[in-house]
């Protein structure tokens, strides 16, 4: 492995399903767009959730935790499908790798930019005016915290539980990044919670409202997870950043998706404090289409994006694969799940080579 400090080392964990079909589009693009910009780099490939229980017995081989330790980002794909359903919960994809993953670098701060590409406003289950003009929400989502690893959890007999815990610094971190990234957009914080029910979100929502206090320009409201669900799709143009904790940041994320068209639009980076993430579709392996070169690999291709942008200072990267997207959307070409009349519908890897193309 080439440890000379120069060059940008980059773990390529490409999963299960879809996960390894939109990969190979998004490695082009990379590998084009480092090249064009005189980069160093090496793309290391490690086996992850279903596939490396298959070649090596675990979700998350030793050598691929080795490969990403070595890396300064990793490039996730998807993981899990049926044919490790039947695995004891905890051996599972999902569980076994993806996870640790997570809370093994730290990467408490989730981000999934849900950004409508305008032509794509009839792909959208939503009416062009329900949807209004440039539609552009960020949910921050809490990502090593909250009932996805809260102790105790388990099962005893016929009694099944999971534990809701937060901690104040691990609301604070989070909502410290959903505060400085209003900031840099449109100045607007809505915090979901549950706090009519839940004594965890009883205590966000307190440390939220103390830490507003430090960004006065900031107007900050508060919504219970089931008024939010319904607002994105009565009116989700009042939404600027979407503060909450892991599952409602979950399902708020992928209900926020189908707003730009599709789950295959939306993009996401996994932060740790400094410049490590990892940067995955928010979409999973799509068991239903994979295999059949159909699966649309912009999320994968945004992800990548969002990893020269957060992990490497390459902003101007990231706007020059938005405006590929966005040519190659004007010229009218579409995968099945963005379909609209009068466009052309391609296959993943057809639409990789056009944004390629139109780099
Ligand atoms: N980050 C991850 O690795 C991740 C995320 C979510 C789900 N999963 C796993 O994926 C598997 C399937 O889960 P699911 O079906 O609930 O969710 P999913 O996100 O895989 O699929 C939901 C729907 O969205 C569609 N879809 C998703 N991505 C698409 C794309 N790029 N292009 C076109 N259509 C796309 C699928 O075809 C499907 O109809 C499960 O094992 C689940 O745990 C993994
Ligand atoms: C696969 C699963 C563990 C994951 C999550 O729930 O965080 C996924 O749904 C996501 O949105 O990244
Ligand atoms: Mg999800």
């Amino acid at each position: 492995m080439n440890q000379d400090k120069s060059t940008i080392r980059i773990a390529v964990l490409p999963g299960d399903g879809i996960g390894p079909e939109v990969m190979a589009e998004a490695e082009k693009i990379l590998s084009k767009i480092m090249d064009d910009d005189g980069k160093t780099y090496e793309l290391i490939h490690g086996d992850v959730g279903g596939i490396a229980i298959d070649n090596h017995g675990s979700a998350l081989p030793g050598s691929t935790l080795d490969i990403c330790r070595n890396s300064q980002a990793i490039l996730f794909g998807s993981v899990g499908g049926p044919k490790w359903e039947g695995l004891p919960p905890e051996q599972q994809p999902e569980r076994a790798a993806l996870l640790p993953l997570r809370k093994t670098f730290g990467l408490y701060a989730n981000l999934r930019p849900a950004v409508i590409f305008p032509q794509l406003q009839d792909a959208s289950p939503l009416k062009n005016e329900v949807i209004g003009t440039n539609f552009d929400l960020l949910v921050v989502r809490e990502l090593t915290g909250g009932i996805y690893f809260g102790e105790p959890k388990g099962r005893e007999n016929d009694r099944a539980f999971d534990t809701l815990v937060y901690t104040k610094d691990e609301i604070r971190r989070i909502a410290r990044v959903g505060f400085e990234t209003a900031m840099k957009r449109n100045r607007k914080l809505c915090s979901i919670d549950k706090a009519n029910v839940l004594t965890s979100m009883v205590m966000w929502r307190e440390v939220v409202n103390e830490m507003a206090g430090d960004y006065p320009d900031v107007s900050v409201s508060h919504m219970y997870v089931d008024n939010a669900a319904m607002q994105l799709v009565k009116n989700p143009g009042q939404f600027d950043v979407i503060l909450c904790g892991n599952m409602f940041g979950d399902i708020i994320s992928d209900e926020a998706s189908m707003i730009t068209g599709s789950l295959g639009m939306l993009p996401s980076a996994s932060l740790a404090d400094g410049s490590f993430g990892l940067y995955e579709p928010s979409g999973g392996s799509a068991p239903d289409i994979a295999g059949q070169g159909i699966a649309n690999p912009i999320a994968q291709i945004l992800s990548m994006g969002m990893m020269l942008k957060y992990s490497f200072g390459m902003n101007e990267a990231y706007s020059r694969i938005f405006a590929a997207i966005s040519k190659v959307l004007d010229q009218g070409f579409r995968t099945g799940d963005i379909m609209s009349k009068g466009c052309t519908r391609i296959g993943t890897a057809e639409m990789g080579d056009k944004i390629l193309a139109a780099l």
